[in-house]
């Protein structure tokens, strides 16, 4: 050990033990020695080295974060082209301080390694001591941590500048570090690169962003005109209705009350049609050029980004699908042995050319499950188009698939419409509901599958299409095709791989369902809110008729119920734990090819139309009282001949 080594232990341990004044202008570093010592139980006369993960852990915690890890890369490559010469190193790590990135010079790979500045380094505050990483990863917010600033005396020659990175719902989702083994002195040599990181951070966020939101619609706020239709300071994706689905840091600091699930408009003051007038024009086309003064103060102007991805065309509003995020594939499923089977079996599947179909109850995850296939596939980057073929009536299915020529379609638009399946070209066709599909339809959907190439109603030749078809289904699909209602050839073209999504009761992993969904939501409209031991037995107990959409029900309901940021068990609108034991007995797959499982009692035609006469046709609103989705009381309404009264 060398003599500043001893000096360093002696200071760190006088100050963190309370025996030395904390100089007020270090208080965070000295703050974070005491924190060491006493809550842990790090002692500084121990000094440890770096402690790396095994190439297996560190993959588990990249793939948390595989499509985070696509825009950090770029950004850390650019900071990297700018700081190399000096000496600096850039790493990432995820919330718990593990390094899942990192660039370095490879002619110092020994001395990184020994450093920690490297690939599975563990930089946590609990287990490396005060630290760039570990201490903003508590602290979430910029900071230096130069030389003997460290804790531990075997870090005390690095500096290490980060950066905290948010995703959009303000959940903290990785450190940004710029570190160097050598460096001098004076902490003031390092201001600079501070200004870089906290820079990059905000770049890499945003580009998480526009990725994250690419379906949805993004207002731009800049304090500089010209630059407003290039990169916004404050970005809000909101959904066709208005609402704000997700909000970048500069928006949340920006703006006092959170503002997912608020309308934009009202948020902002603006009125909706100006907000959509800036989709025409920008904000540097005069006419609609707006300027939003936000409640806390500031003047920004403002700019407007049409969705990327298309989505499908519903026949009602309602109808539309909350959210176009693409989830990794591995965060999908716990320590379920089965799901981690199918999540395996899903990855394989990956880029193969297979068509995939994925059975499970409504509510089980086959969407969640499809867009994760797309964003790990390498049509990522290419549209994911969701067709609700129980949910599109009939007389509209064939024009909304296939799409038309201009004339051929009496009603239809003047130019033509491009169908769904020709929209979903180089990238995914989701059919959800397939067994929905009418039999004429199934004739040409196969032949859209054997031959890649679709017509649209009046077109003279037809066009090639490239696709990765998933379809889904709640249904026994080989007994329809025993029944005559489902074209047995289409089936075998369908089914390339068939995974079987279990139910949420029959799943082992539903405590990591249950707090994955639990922080997600809380996260969004509650940060900090708790779930209590006693309502998360409850959960745990419940059998889940409507699978993950009803426990998300159950979450949000409960987090706008509670009164004090915990969720208790008297929180949880459930049934009372006989009845749902009851409904545990439900059998995990319909023995019917008419029946589904999680249809919440809509038995007759009568009941259901006395229901959406209740609720003035309002689909969503009657599925929100039965505990089902649109798409089932739609397809309900299909098999009872059950249409509004406007369209009769
Ligand atoms: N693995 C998961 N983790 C978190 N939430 C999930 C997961 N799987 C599904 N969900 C949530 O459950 C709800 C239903 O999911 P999804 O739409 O994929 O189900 P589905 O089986 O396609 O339903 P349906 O049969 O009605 O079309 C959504 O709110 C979704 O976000």
């Amino acid at each position: 050990m060398t003599s500043l080594q001893s000096r360093h232990i002696d200071n760190v341990y006088s100050i963190a033990t309370g025996t030395a004044l904390a100089d007020p202008a270090a208080s965070l570093v000295h703050k974070s020695w005491a924190r060491c010592v006493r809550e842990h139980g790090l002692d500084p006369t121990k000094p440890s080295p770096a402690r790396i993960l095994p190439a297996q852990e560190v993959r588990a915690h990249q793939q948390q974060l595989e499509h985070f890890l696509r825009a950090a890369r770029a950004g850390m490559e650019d900071i990297y082209r700018r700081v190399a010469d000096l000496g600096y190193m850039v790493l990432l790590t995820d919330a718990e301080g593990i390094t899942v990135d990192y660039i370095g010079n490879p002619a110092w790979d020994d001395q990184l390694r020994r450093a920690g500045l490297y690939l599975g380094a563990d930089w946590n505050e609990a287990h490396a001591g005060t630290c760039g990483v570990g201490t903003c990863l508590i602290e979430r917010q910029p900071m230096t941590c130069h030389q003997t600033e460290h804790f531990d005396a075997t870090h005390i020659a690095l500096t290490c500048t980060t950066a905290p990175l948010f995703d959009h719902s303000g959940r903290l989702t990785a450190i940004l570090d710029v570190s160097a083994l050598r460096s001098p002195e004076a902490r003031e040599s390092q201001h600079l690169v501070r200004h870089l990181v906290s820079i990059y951070a905000r770049m890499i966020e945003d580009a998480d962003f526009l990725r994250s939101f690419r379906g949805h619609w993004i207002l731009r706020l800049g304090t500089a005109y010209g630059l407003v239709d290039v990169a916004g300071e404050l970005m809000l994706a909101f959904d066709e209705g208005g609402t704000v689905v997700g909000a970048n840091s500069g928006a949340r600091q920006a703006l006092a009350e959170n503002p997912l699930g608020r309308e934009v408009s009202q948020l902002l003051h603006i009125p909706m049609d100006a907000i959509w007038r800036l989709g025409n024009g920008g904000a540097s086309a005069m006419p609609f050029a707006h300027t939003v003064l936000l409640p806390g103060g500031g003047e920004y102007h403002a700019s407007l980004l049409a969705p990327r991805v298309r989505r499908a065309a519903a026949p009602a509003p309602d109808i539309a699908r909350p959210s176009d995020r693409l989830p990794p594939l591995a965060r999908i499923a716990g320590d379920d042995p089965a799901m981690q089977q199918l999540l395996a079996q899903a990855q394989r599947l990956v880029d193969r050319g297979i068509h995939v179909l994925v059975e499970g109850e409504t509510g089980s995850g086959k969407e969640v499950l499809a867009r994760a296939m797309h964003g790990a596939s390498r049509r990522a980057a290419m549209p994911f188009v969701a067709v609700n073929c129980a949910a599109i009536p009939d007389s509209l299915i064939e024009s909304e698939l296939f799409g038309y020529t201009p004339g051929s379609f009496t009603g239809g638009r003047a130019k033509g419409m491009k169908g769904l399946i020709a929209q979903a070209d180089r990238g995914t066709l989701f059919l959800d509901e397939i067994g929905d599909m009418p039999m004429a339809l199934q004739t040409r959907l196969l032949r859209v599958l054997s031959e890649g190439e679709v017509l649209p109603l009046g077109a003279e030749s037809p066009q090639r299409v490239d696709l990765a078809v998933v379809a889904a289904t709640h249904r026994n699909l080989s007994a329809l095709v025993a029944a005559g209602r489902f074209r047995e050839d289409l089936y075998y073209r369908l089914c390339g791989a068939v995974l079987k999504l279990p139910p949420l009761r029959a799943r082992g992993d539903r405590r990591y369902l249950i707090e994955a969904m639990f922080n997600e939501e809380a996260a969004a409209m509650r940060p900090g809110a708790r779930l209590s031991d006693a309502a998360l037995q409850r959960l745990l107990a419940h059998a889940w008729p409507g699978n993950l959409r009803e426990l998300r029900n159950v979450l949000r309901l409960a987090l706008a119920l509670c009164a004090d940021g915990t969720v208790g068990a008297q929180d949880l609108q459930l049934p009372a734990p006989s009845d749902s034991a009851a409904a545990a007995a439900v059998p995990s797959a319909p023995a019917s090819a008419e029946a589904g499982a999680g249809d919440g009692g809509l038995e007759g035609a009568d009941e259901l139309r006395a229901l959406l006469q209740r609720h003035r046709w309002h689909v969503a609103r009657a599925a929100a009282e039965l505990g089902v989705c649109r798409a089932t009381v739609y397809r309900h309404m299909k098999r009872h001949g059950i249409a509004p009264p406007q369209r009769m």
